[in-house]
């Protein structure tokens, strides 16, 4: 077993970017927390995160409010089970287009495609009168939600200094977990108004449309503008994202500029190598043919895409979607008020995370929350076989006992409470880690993988979406969670063995850690040099 130092890790901010992206300067003050120009174009971006958490949580108060409003009739489970899934499939559907968009026609003009269909799925869902005109509005909302959920982390992970990277990336989780927060807070005050559905959809153009006026004003990122030779561009951009940090941001934009493109060149030749040693790549665009066949660039790939995958198959969002109707089920008075408890509490930890993503690492992070993420679920398995109720009783049909028997209350207090300590968790650590992906990535394929991994992520979600309810019938919840809980410890063992440590690295250093294997070792020595040169 490889011995990955973990205890090495630094509990303070660290000083001193090696050799290569960010040059050592010791005048660069890595407490620093950013400039104002880094901040703005960080939270213009997460406008979209805000899209994001918005349009998927909002889903569950518009379902029960909808009544007879659309084609004259109640929505059938096939009806609401269409509108729910039809935004996760074209978020899987647009990702890798999105990916491919950004190569073409940079990052920010993907954010402004994904604000335009998000106006349009959002006024669309609004003023519809069909079940079929809602499948359309929300499957156009997918399309948005899918380009944007790639596009953000990737601009801002392009833009940000490296000893902030982690952080600001995970600043859109916060414009994630917050709109959901939003969303369900918008559903409880529409949810006695006729017609309020429509406003809670249509809500969501509002913030799209600021975001494209925004987006007048956001530049594009240096990385891509390095790529497509406007290196004067890129050079000014990094000087403004440098500023105030360094008295003179010269040495550190040349460093960066260099890095940036040495690692072009060395891809370039990397890729021509691949070309002529292997048939395979006239079947395919360059891009693809290496991250399937180049090994450092499928390394990254099998990382970021485990992560997704894992980020959805524990089960997580089943919360998101069906906590009330968990809740309902073991008789809570107010199950709406106790899914929002879930969706903040996800919010708030979100908040710890980002404290904790650059301190304590991505890595470390991940390592300590699973195995409680596994302790909470398993606690949750054991509750829910306490629970005695009809056995004919199905999980999304709301039972006809009024109350839940004695016996059973204190087990469904221990679910709530198990439920609460894994939404903790895994707003610390799995919630934001994996969206960290695009740092995974070298320029030429940067795109293009972080695409597939974020398509991987709404594969894994229409899964989880799709199966929870039948599961929880068919295996029964104690099985079910028991299930998850399974898929958590094996993530757990392929993160110990595959995922290095990135913390603090230059965006250009981190592809050279998988050059050989997977960098495991060599990712925890960087860290223990890292920590010798903290920040007294
Ligand atoms: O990281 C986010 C976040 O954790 C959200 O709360 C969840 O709904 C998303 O599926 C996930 O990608």
């Amino acid at each position: 077993m490889e011995h990955t130092n973990e205890d090495t890790a630094p509990d303070a901010p660290l000083i001193g970017e090696r050799e290569g992206a960010e040059p050592h300067n010791p005048s660069l003050h890595l407490r620093s927390f950013g400039n104002t120009f880094v901040w703005a174009l960080t939270i213009s971006a997460c406008v979209s995160g805000l899209l994001f958490g918005y349009d998927t949580g909002v889903i569950s108060g518009t379902l029960v409010s909808i009544d007879t409003d659309l084609s004259s009739r109640k929505l059938t489970n096939i009806d609401k089970g269409l509108i729910t899934s039809c935004t996760s499939f074209f978020a899987l559907v647009a990702s890798p287009v999105a990916g491919v968009m950004a190569d073409n026609m940079g990052r920010k003009n993907v954010i402004v495609v994904a604000d335009g269909l998000f106006t349009l799925g959002a006024l669309w869902q609004a003023f519809t009168s069909s079940v079929w005109g809602m499948i359309l509005g929300r499957s156009i909302v997918g399309l948005a939600i899918g380009g944007a959920s790639m596009i953000v982390p990737l601009y801002i992970s392009e833009l940000a200094p490296g000893h902030l990277r982690g952080r600001l990336v995970t600043v859109s989780l916060l414009f994630i977990t917050g709109g959901q927060v939003i969303a369900y807070l918008v559903g409880w005050a529409f949810s006695s108004t006729r017609g309020g559905w429509r406003w809670m959809v249509g809500l969501g153009s509002i913030p799209a449309i600021a975001q494209l006026v925004m987006l007048t004003f956001m530049p594009e990122t240096p990385r891509f503008l390095a790529r497509v030779r406007k290196d004067a561009d890129a050079r000014t951009v990094l000087s403004k994202v440098y500023r105030g940090m360094v008295p003179d941001t010269t040495e550190i934009v040349d460093g960066i500029m260099l890095a940036i493109r040495k690692g072009l060149l060395e891809e370039e030749e990397a890729h021509l190598q691949l070309k002529s040693s292997d048939s395979r790549s006239a079947l395919m665009p360059p891009a693809l043919h290496s991250l399937l066949f180049h090994p450092p660039h499928t390394r990254a790939l099998i990382i970021t895409c485990t992560l997704q995958g894992l980020q959805q198959l524990c089960g997580f969002n089943s919360l998101m979607y069906f906590s009330a109707t968990i809740f309902q089920r073991l008789h809570f008075s107010s199950p709406t008020l106790i899914s929002l408890t879930v969706a903040g509490a996800n919010f708030l930890l979100t908040l710890a995370a980002f404290g904790l993503i650059d301190r304590i690492g991505r890595r470390r992070i991940l390592l300590i929350t699973i195995p409680v993420m596994v302790v909470s679920l398993l606690l949750c398995a054991v509750a829910f076989s306490y629970i005695r109720s009809a056995p004919a009783d199905h999980f999304d049909v709301p039972t006809s006992s009024a109350e839940l028997p004695s016996a059973s209350r204190l087990p469904a207090l221990g679910i709530l409470f198990a439920l609460l300590l894994y939404v903790s968790t895994y707003a610390i650590g799995l919630g934001p880690v994996p969206w960290q992906q695009s740092e995974m990535f070298p320029l030429s394929v940067r795109s293009l993988g972080s695409s597939l991994a974020t398509a991987t992520n709404w594969g894994s979600n229409t899964i989880v979406g799709l199966t929870f309810l039948p599961m929880m019938d068919l295996l029964t919840p104690t099985w079910t969670f028991v299930s998850y809980a399974v898929m958590c410890s094996v993530g757990w063992v392929a993160i110990y063995h595959i995922y290095p440590e990135t913390m603090g690295l230059g965006l250009e250093e981190v592809g050279e850690l998988l050059k050989h294997g997977w960098g495991v070792k060599e990712s925890m020595e960087k860290l223990r040099i890292l920590k010798s040169q903290r920040v007294e």
